[in-house]
């Protein structure tokens, strides 16, 4: 079967077509006066459509801060941002609310899942809520490709952390979002159940044609990502694509070297 964003993601060849975000001379400070911080110091991406890309750097780099302000979750000082073809900032809190409703995917460090309903009803609760009917035949794809198949009917309870994480995963994908968003999203799971949710987030990405940006600390998790882009003092200073783990955390040592010395 050839899906929409499979066909999307092979047919485009650049251009504004393939970009699903993009910031131009983003600013984001907190504060004023003496307590202002830059948190985003003019930054410029593009986040390619049907890409897995790692957000990476020192703590308080501006990592969540980016994540956020590409995700309509934060407003940005100056500068604009466009999912896709529309630009959001500026948009008004309710158009912004409905489009992150129908175009956004996220999953978190922590879950987020509701203990009363079993995995299938948190899978398809924010489609519920918005009063769509999920498309029975993706369902079934993305919950054969979180492997999920067998656990449907069980309570978050009844699941071990990674089958949980793989629901809110499965949850992102289900409504078919044209970006999911994950912060830190293997941040509460052992190094297996950690690999298994990172094999399916790359499995969306390689079957499903999903585009998924991923904020993280972990060169391991960097390593399944099509690309890392690495921030520090809320720049985009580097990035690096086909990256392995070794390389990421090679590149990280650089830069804490380059802290300690400038
Ligand atoms: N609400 C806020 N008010 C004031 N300053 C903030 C706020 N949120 C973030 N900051 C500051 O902005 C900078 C970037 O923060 P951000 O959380 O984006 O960094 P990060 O790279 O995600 O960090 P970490 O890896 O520690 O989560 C930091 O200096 C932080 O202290």
């Amino acid at each position: 079967m050839t899906t929409a964003m499979t066909e999307t993601r092979h047919g485009g060849t650049g251009g504004h077509e393939a970009v699903a975000a993009r910031a131009r001379k983003v600013v984001k400070a907190y504060g004023a006066g003496e307590t202002r911080v830059v948190a985003l110091d003019e930054v410029d991406v593009d986040i390619r459509r049907g890409q897995f890309t790692a957000i990476m750097g020192p703590s308080g780099s501006g990592k969540s801060t980016l994540m956020h302000c590409l995700a309509g979750l934060d407003t940005v000082t100056s500068g604009q941002i466009h999912l896709d073809d529309v630009e959001i900032t500026g948009l008004k809190d309710k158009k912004l609310t409905q489009l992150r409703r129908d175009r956004i995917g996220f999953i978190f460090q922590a879950f987020n899942l509701l203990p009363t309903l079993n995995a299938l009803e948190n899978i398809t609760l924010p489609m519920d809520i918005a009063g769509r009917k999920p498309d029975a035949q993706w369902l079934n794809r993305v919950v054969e490709t979180v492997g999920l198949a067998g656990r449907l009917k069980h309570r978050p309870t009844e699941l071990s952390g990674g089958q949980q994480q793989r629901v809110a995963v499965a949850r992102a994908l289900a409504a078919r979002p044209q970006i999911i968003f994950g912060d830190e999203p293997t941040g509460n799971l052992d190094s297996r159940a950690g690999a298994e949710v990172l094999g399916f987030l790359r499995r969306s990405v390689d079957e499903l044609g999903q585009t998924i940006v991923m904020v993280t600390h972990d060169p391991v998790a960097a390593s399944y990502a099509d690309r890392v882009i690495f921030l520090a003092d809320g720049r985009i200073v580097d990035e690096m694509y086909g990256p392995t783990a070794d390389g990421v955390l090679d590149r990280m040592k650089d830069f804490d070297a380059r802290g300690r010395t400038s």
